[in-house]
């Protein structure tokens, strides 16, 4: 599929201040105006409330720019409704109308939207979520994963200028959403539309985000790539059993007796085994748990471990009982390990040394 070309001018800009009894939003957010941008933080940090006043369905004072349009500026008072909004919202859990089939309720979202300002004909939205097959059935004979896809058709087939989505795979269980995830993907990876996706999902956040918001107590703690603030130690993803390093690579080859995979990082080679064949230059994002990452002053050549990358270290920090996070610089992209305190002193680890990522296993995000 084609990659849609930007311009650097497309942006999403939204400031938002809302009182509430004990909770108060104030946030002030530039945004690019394509990809998946991931609302991240813990629950009741404002993540929804954020969301909600983007879709003007929570009267926050502020302002919200789509690329050129305004949608409010109360300085201007401009205030656009929801209906004048070019949004699609999707839910945590699938809101069809029971008493239509897939096909009309997937019509009912283009009736909005003038036949001129179609820009997803309702066969791309239903192609992209995989429903062809599903277009007579009531939604009530779908499994969650399909209904939550048909949601996501609807709220694509208006050809939304921005698509909201709060949580949308958090009704289903692992195994669907394994299902869905793929469609996701290909939804920003073939539609020019800009997506802000609410999670608390460390995941979901590093497979779909290239661009994230942390937030914390109504307010944003850090906002940019998402590479860069997954492994920020003065942020808390960094932090815990999923803290991870992503790391951007392109295909070098693949070895179809071994089923192996070659990428070729900054940070050097990476292997890894998967059953699907990827093209030679194309572009992947991995992920690198900190616990999968350990360390060795000397690469060994009588290990399982196919990935040594060469690192300096650039911190120590103590992580709790017994455990250590080393924060590593492989030739400019940073890795975490999280090693045990005894390792740690055994090695006589220090700032500034060179040492030897052995990585375990590496994730492919795709
Ligand atoms: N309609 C409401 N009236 C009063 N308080 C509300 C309302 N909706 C949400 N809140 C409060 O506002 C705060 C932010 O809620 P919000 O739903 O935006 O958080 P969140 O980050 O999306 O949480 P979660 O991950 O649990 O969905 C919370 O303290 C919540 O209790």
């Amino acid at each position: 599929m084609n990659q849609p070309s930007h311009t650097t001018a497309q942006r999403l800009r939204a400031s938002f201040t809302l009182a509430r009894a004990s909770f108060q939003l104030d946030v002030d957010l530039d945004l690019p105006g394509h990809g998946v941008t991931a609302l991240f933080g813990p629950s009741g940090c404002g993540k929804t409330s954020c969301l909600r006043a983007m879709a003007g369905l929570e009267r926050a004072g502020g302002s919200m720019v789509v690329n050129d349009e305004v949608w409010q500026d109360d300085a201007r008072r401009i205030w656009l409704p929801t209906h004048r909004r070019r949004l699609g919202y999707v839910f945590q859990e699938a809101s069809l109308f029971p008493h239509l089939d897939v096909r009309r309720n997937i019509a009912y979202g283009m009736r909005r939207t003038p036949a001129a300002e179609r820009r997803v004909a309702l066969e791309q939205a239903v192609d992209l979520l995989g429903i062809t097959g599903m277009m007579d059935r009531r939604p009530d004979t779908l499994s969650g994963g399909e209904r939550q896809r048909v949601a996501i058709a609807r709220a694509l087939a208006a050809s939304p200028h921005v698509l909201l989505m709060d949580e949308p795979l958090a009704a289903l269980d692992a195994q669907r959403k394994l299902e869905v995830l793929p469609y996701l993907d290909r939804l920003h990876q073939s539609l020019d539309i800009p997506i802000i996706y609410v999670s608390h999902s460390p995941d979901e956040v590093a497979r779909l985000a290239s661009h994230m918001v942390l937030m914390e107590s109504g307010r944003v703690l850090a906002s940019g790539p998402t590479e860069t603030l997954m492994s920020r130690l003065d942020l808390p993803l960094a932090h815990g059993d999923t803290a991870s390093a992503l790391v951007v690579a392109t295909v070098a080859g693949y070895d179809r007796a071994d089923q192996l995979l070659t990428l070729h990082s900054q940070a050097g080679p990476l292997h890894l085994p998967t059953a699907r064949e990827h093209a030679v230059g194309d572009v992947l994002r991995v992920r690198i748990m900190a616990r999968e990452v350990s360390l060795t002053r000397s690469p060994a050549k009588d290990s399982s471990v196919l990935n040594t990358l060469p690192a300096r270290i650039a911190s120590i920090t103590d992580e709790g009982p017994g455990q250590m996070l080393v924060e590593l610089d492989a030739s400019g992209t940073t890795l975490l390990a999280r090693i045990t305190r005894r390792s740690c002193r055994q090695l006589g680890l220090a700032v500034g040394e060179a040492i030897h990522a052995q990585i375990k296993a590496v994730l492919l995000l795709d």
